[in-house]
């Protein structure tokens, strides 16, 4: 077997014994949060690959205080089955005592005596305070220790200096320094399921519900559910209402009520204030409403129910990087190494100065408390400053005075590809922010075809009302390609309906179209105007963009699925689960659901794979059934082999592993769509319609003051999600990029996240056997049915 020295984490090398003689302590403090447990895995598990020795620190800074039971080594088993759990495994509790100096003493003794000297701490702003102090404070506890007698010199030499990695997990996503923090994102599953739990009996009964949900010190759950949902008016402590803002409700309930809508909802964070810093309640809102507006009013607290239930995928993926990054993190520590914590950036894991990140918290309570609600939203960052904007404007009832669809130029939507759940969301967006600047949309139904038979419509403000928590794709989309209704056809229908922009949202249909339309524009002057595709695929094989509508929908799906089966097979033994998602040749859902589940083994196109690769992995998926995980998970794209599918696995699998364990296959196909999209992918379809009417509506702009037509490549672009913003990529540009034949991208940014898949399972089998097996017999066994299979596979 090809013995592997080095791994890449997060684009960085590092030689697997780099972790040799450091000792790392994990622990995880303050509120819990879903998604913690993938990161306490991940942090363990990396650490023991890189032959670090972990220690678990249970109970929070109690159990680093009271050190005994709760410090103690942990094994490649110690994170068995822990990734889907809510909560966190290893304990957290409220420790008065490590506020004070004495009990942080205590800590340092504990700590030193098993020669801990890197912590990876996972919290919120406690408990990074608390890292942060403990660091601080170091030296001067080594000495005391030393002078006291309580430590050897020597010992207080070789643990002379600590390093500390936090993990900001935080359900209120209340630092600035990422992008989202641990159990952000599953919270805000939990409100959406909560609030469509919700919407049907506030429909049938024309209610308003007043929803309640976490955020003292920030409201990006409340903004982003209030996104999400629709709702009337939205209360967080960084916006505070001007005066006069009860009026102004009553009036946006009443009007809302008027333009025939079935219920109102209203969105409140828990530390909401008005302009005077006066807090604002849920139940006064609910008085006033009830009184003003004169109907039936409900509120609805959610309190705890957002803490709870297992990690969404985007969670257990963002945990499970961070874990990783941060004891890579540690181990490139040195004395001069400054605290840090590991945030997301984009689609990017980077690294920050804790100092920076508790200063920056800091500084909006500060500005908080000197009522520059301005400086508290650049501070809290363009994302939620853009995201505030949208729900203002979105929210409107009515469109914008300045929309009387004076404008003669008339924008066209057409959808095409498989309807990727969050596609609706989009197409409200673009069609109110259009029609806020004066134009018309046309919504061309079900593709080309629809195109081909007249069937377009204007849509108005009004019509795209309740279209955000819509799954599928509320005009009907296509997977038929352009070309195949002639081109020619197509541009003379374009020119019937005066199309003076078009947006494309979809797959590979949609880039498709993009493209033959841009290369057409020197024979049909009807594809001359700007022209811009939203990639929405469930695949999200698109090149231009990190991430597509409806993936996320998916992925939850997926990991949903697979939790299931988990659970219905601890009563049974030894079952091998083979899952065939979809993806066709892009392997982007196989990978990342790989990551979200803790799949043993994923197989993609990208990463060629024969008979004696299956056999390879078929043998350790068995040692590890053997050695008392009792199940295996293999996923399997659709078109992952050109020759192996989901039956030929199958059979592989039950008739070699026979001896070792049960197979059961499982094709998941169909059931991965459908449904309501994730809060995720609506929001991300929100963002990218918004940019791209603001940028197609530039484009008109700009040609109508010189020839009125274009045929500039860049006015035929792809609207992406690029690192930390939107990109508007020319379509020819992204040509280069595509393998048209596959339908997936040449280069793909999520490829090394395969690899931390893998290692985070590690299936090794002489390392899991020397991690897990306590009994010799059953090595024996297993090294046997390693030979045995090998031997057949020759
Ligand atoms: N300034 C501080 N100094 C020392 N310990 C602290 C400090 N702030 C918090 N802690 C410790 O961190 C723990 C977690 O903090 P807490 O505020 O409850 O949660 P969170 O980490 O989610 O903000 C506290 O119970 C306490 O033990
Ligand atoms: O009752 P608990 O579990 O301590 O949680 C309540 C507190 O935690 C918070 O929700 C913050 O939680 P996070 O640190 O996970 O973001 C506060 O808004 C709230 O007051």
């Amino acid at each position: 077997m090809e013995v592997q020295t080095f791994v890449r984490v997060e684009g960085r090398k590092y030689n697997i014994s780099a972790g040799q003689g450091v000792i790392i302590g994990v622990l995880t403090s303050g509120p819990d949060a879903q998604g913690i447990n993938a990161a306490v895995r991940a942090a363990l598990r990396m650490g023991l690959y890189m032959e670090c020795k972990v220690y678990f620190i249970k109970e929070g800074f109690q159990g680093m205080i009271d050190g005994g039971n709760n410090i103690v080594p942990a094994t490649w088993a110690s994170a068995n089955n822990i990734i889907q759990m809510g909560g966190t495994v290893l304990g957290s509790s409220q420790s008065n005592e490590f506020h004070e100096r004495a009990g942080r003493l205590k800590a340092v003794y504990n700590l030193v005596n098993l020669g801990i000297t890197n912590l990876v701490g996972i919290g919120g702003e406690g408990t990074l305070s608390a890292l942060f102090v403990l660091k601080q404070e170091w030296h001067q506890h080594i000495v005391e220790l030393i002078e006291s007698n309580r430590i050897s010199p020597d010992k207080g030499a070789a643990c002379s200096n600590l390093n500390i990695m936090g993990i900001m997990a935080s359900i209120e996503n209340e630092f600035c320094s990422t992008d989202m923090s641990v159990g952000t994102d599953s919270a805000l599953n939990r409100v959406m399921e909560s609030l469509d739990s919700i919407q049907t009996a506030a429909i049938s009964q024309h209610r308003c519900f007043v929803l309640e949900v976490v955020g003292r010190h920030s409201g990006y759950l409340a903004l982003s559910a209030a996104l999400a949902a629709e709702a009337d008016w939205l209360f967080i402590p960084e916006y505070p209402p001007e005066k006069g803002w009860e009026e102004m409700m009553f009036n946006k309930l009443l009007m809302a009520r008027d333009s025939d809508q079935k219920m109102n909802l209203v969105i409140i964070a828990e530390g909401a204030i008005d302009h005077t810093k006066k807090p604002i309640s849920a139940v006064q809102v609910k008085e006033l409403i009830k009184d003003n507006v004169k109907c039936d009013t409900k509120v609805t607290v959610l309190g705890h129910v957002q803490r709870g239930g297992c990690p969404s995928a985007f969670d257990r993926i963002l945990a499970s990087r961070l874990g990783a990054e941060a004891v890579m993190c540690l181990l490139d520590s040195s004395k001069e190494t400054m605290p840090m914590v590991v945030a997301l950036q984009g689609n990017q894991i980077v690294r920050h100065s804790l100092a920076e990140t508790l200063a920056k918290f800091k500084s909006i309570k500060n500005m908080m408390e000197e009522f520059d609600y301005e400086g508290v939203l650049n501070t809290r960052g363009l994302l939620f400053k853009n995201m505030l904007n949208i729900y203002c404007m979105l929210s409107s009832i009515s469109p914008p005075v300045s929309h009387n669809v004076k404008n003669k130029y008339v924008f066209g939507i057409i959808c095409l590809g498989v309807p990727s759940c969050g596609i609706n969301s989009s197409l409200r967006t673009f069609v109110r922010c259009v029609n806020k600047s004066g134009y018309s949309v046309y919504a061309i139904y079900h593709g080309f075809e629809g195109l081909m038979q007249n069937q377009v419509e204007l849509l108005t403000w009004e019509n795209v009302q309740g279209w955000t928590k819509d799954g599928g794709c509320n005009i009907g989309c296509s997977t038929y390609l352009i070309d195949q209704f002639g081109v020619d056809k197509i541009a003379l229908q374009m020119r019937k309906f005066k199309i003076a922009a078009l947006l494309l949202v979809g797959g590979f249909e949609a880039f498709h179209a993009a493209l033959i339309m841009g290369e057409s524009r020197a024979k049909h002057i009807e594809f001359c105007i700007p022209i811009c595709v939203i990639p929405a695929s469930p695949f999200n094989n698109l090149p231009g963009t990190e991430v597509s509508i409806g993936s996320d929908t998916v992925l939850n799906k997926i990991t949903e699925l697979c939790d299931r089966t988990r659970l219905s097979a601890t009563g049974s033994k030894n079952r091998v689960f083979l899952f065939e998602t979809i993806g066709g040749k892009c392997g982007y859902l196989t990978t990342m659901s790989a990551l979200a589940t803790a799949a043993d083994i994923a197989y993609i196109y990208e990463e060629s794979f024969g008979i004696k690769e299956i056999m390879t992995d078929l043998v350790q998926v068995a040692i590890k059934v053997r050695h008392g995980s009792n199940i295996g998970i293999v996923l399997m794209s659709d078109e992952s082999h050109p020759s192996y599918n989901l039956d030929f696995l199958s059979r592989v699998y039950s008739h070699e592993g026979r001896s070792a364990f049960i197979t059961k296959k499982i094709a998941l196909k169909e059931i991965q769509d459908g449904g309501r999209p994730s809060p995720y992918d609506r929001l991300l379809a929100i963002k990218l319609a918004s940019r791209t009417a603001e940028h197609l509506i530039a484009q008109l702009n700009e040609n109508l003051t010189s020839s009125g037509n274009t045929i500039n490549f860049d006015t035929c672009t792809l609207a992406g999600l690029v690192k930390h913003q939107i990109d508007f990529t020319p379509v020819q540009e992204l040509k280069k990029q595509y393998n048209f034949y596959n339908r997936n991208t040449r280069e793909t940014w999520w490829m090394h996240l395969k690899s931390l898949a893998k290692t985070l399972v590690h299936y090794d089998p002489l390392f899991i056997q020397s991690q897990t097996a306590s009994n010799a017999d059953t090595k024996r066994e297993d090294i046997k049915l390693e030979t045995k299979m090998h031997s057949r596979a020759q």
